[in-house]
């Protein structure tokens, strides 16, 4: 059995998370119920910043928002002084609500609208991720409007595929994301810098996709990036200050992962970039960033369920149901996410049937877990499916009209409500009459 973070089997068999008892906050605050461990979110970011602190380089971290964007972990994050991605007015307004310094904030997507652009320049956010030629004149544009010369760095699609699902790869050459280097895109993005003075370049950005294993990928996409920074250079004049690795670092849902740890990813990264600085004899490192998300928040969410109906078709299938499913936790529809589960009143108990976990919407694809063993279950009892925290409540629906979960935090044996559940009156309150 694996539990991550703090949880833990207590004396009486029950899940416990964050010294507080699974069973206790599912009565207390109902399910499904979004659990996050905060000791082992600040723990992640805490190794973060010791496997970076390790090697004298300089050095910034932003949480990816788009993992989990509400104001309690923008709280965290403000506490442990991350800077912070976004991709949206809608994560730039939490963030800055939360109290996040707009200088710590990178605005980061491939079509931010002119009003989000002029929302960003009011706040004067720390720095823009381009994406595309469109954004950058847009950007030149609206930043001589408001009279400010802003930083930014260019997102470039390194031509990397990243070993992780289709729809989590990002840096290869066809993705949607960014300048092409191969094409020769990035470079003429680079040109134009020198007639385009409301911006100041400090580097560039690349994000390669998610869940990802390897290093690999990472180092290919670093001698890329000193390709076009030698050459922008050369041929432009341009200096490269910063360069960004995105984020991708992948995690444990069930015990087939095997992700690498963060001192591994790190340290990799810092010797290759050391190594390129030296072999083309550059005069300085440049200061490296990352934009981990689902590291920081993944493994330390679990979402508890009451277990409902049952379906068995003999010697076919078993079908257990719970209160939530695709509405909570799009992940197994969307990417045939796996997820492992326990029954919260009785962690050790031996698991003696294989049983899918369905969800409760009116579609076939609405299931949560195929296949998985567990103890033979009642109707009422606790399911916690694990590692639920990243791209979990962040991709939450109302399909089927179905309110989204609440969500508390857990620390030192205290809860904390942070998202309410939705009701039913918010569900209809942008809802007009016809007549
Ligand atoms: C640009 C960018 N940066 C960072 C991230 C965070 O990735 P992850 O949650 O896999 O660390 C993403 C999402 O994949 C992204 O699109
Ligand atoms: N939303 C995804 C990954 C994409 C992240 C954003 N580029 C997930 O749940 O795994």
């Amino acid at each position: 059995m694996y539990l991550s973070g703090t949880s833990k089997s207590n004396e009486q068999g029950q899940l416990e998370i964050g010294g507080c008892n699974a069973i206790v906050l599912a009565a207390q605050y109902g399910t499904p119920l979004y659990v996050y461990d905060e000791k082992s979110i600040r723990e992640k970011i805490h190794s973060y910043i010791h496997a970076f602190k390790k090697h004298d380089v300089k050095f910034d971290i932003a949480y990816a928002s788009k993992a989990l964007c509400n104001i309690a972990i923008c709280q965290v994050i403000k506490e442990e002084g991350l800077s912070l991605d976004v991709v949206s007015a809608g994560e730039l307004y939490t963030a800055l609500k939360a109290g996040i310094p707009a200088s710590r904030i990178h605005f980061h997507g491939n079509n931010k609208s002119p009003e989000e652009l002029e929302m960003a320049l009011q706040a004067k956010v720390g720095s823009y991720i381009v994406d595309n030629f469109y954004e950058l004149d847009l950007l030149n544009t609206l930043a001589e409007k408001y009279h400010q010369t802003v930083s930014i760095l260019f997102r470039v699609s390194p031509g990397v595929k990243a070993h992780t699902h289709q729809y989590m790869q990002t840096g290869q050459q066809d993705s949607k994301f960014g300048f092409d280097i191969i094409s020769g895109q990035a470079l003429e993005a680079v040109e134009l810098l020198n007639s385009r003075s409301n911006l100041r370049f400090l580097g560039f950005h690349c994000h390669l996709g998610s869940q990802i294993f390897e290093k690999e990928g990472y180092l290919i996409a670093l001698q890329r990036f000193f390709d076009l920074i030698e050459e922008s250079k050369q041929q432009f004049d341009i200096e490269t200050r910063v360069i960004n690795l995105g984020g991708g670092f992948g995690i444990r849902y069930t015990e087939e992962d095997h992700p690498l740890g963060t001192e591994e990813f790190i340290d990799s990264i810092v010797e290759a970039v050391k190594i390129e600085c030296n072999e083309r004899k550059l005069d300085s490192l440049p200061e490296i960033w990352i934009e981990p998300g689902r590291s920081i928040v993944g493994e330390a969410g679990t979402t508890l369920y009451t277990i409902g109906s049952e379906k068995e078709i003999p010697d076919i299938k078993k079908y257990v149901a719970v209160d939530g499913g695709m509405t909570d936790n799009l992940r197994p529809a969307l990417y045939q996410g796996k997820y492992n589960a326990f029954i919260a009143n009785r962690v050790e108990d031996d698991p003696v049937e294989v049983v899918s976990i369905a969800g409760r919407c009116c579609e076939s694809g609405d299931m949560l877990i195929h296949d998985i063993k567990l103890p033979k279950v009642k109707a009422g009892e606790i399911l916690a499916v694990t590692s639920t925290g990243a791209y979990g409540y962040s991709m939450a629906n109302n399909y089927n009209r179905i309110p989204r979960p609440a969500m508390v935090f857990v620390k030192d044996g205290k809860s904390k409500l942070v998202l309410k559940r939705e009701t039913l009156d918010q569900l209809i309150q942008n809802d007009l009459e016809l007549c």
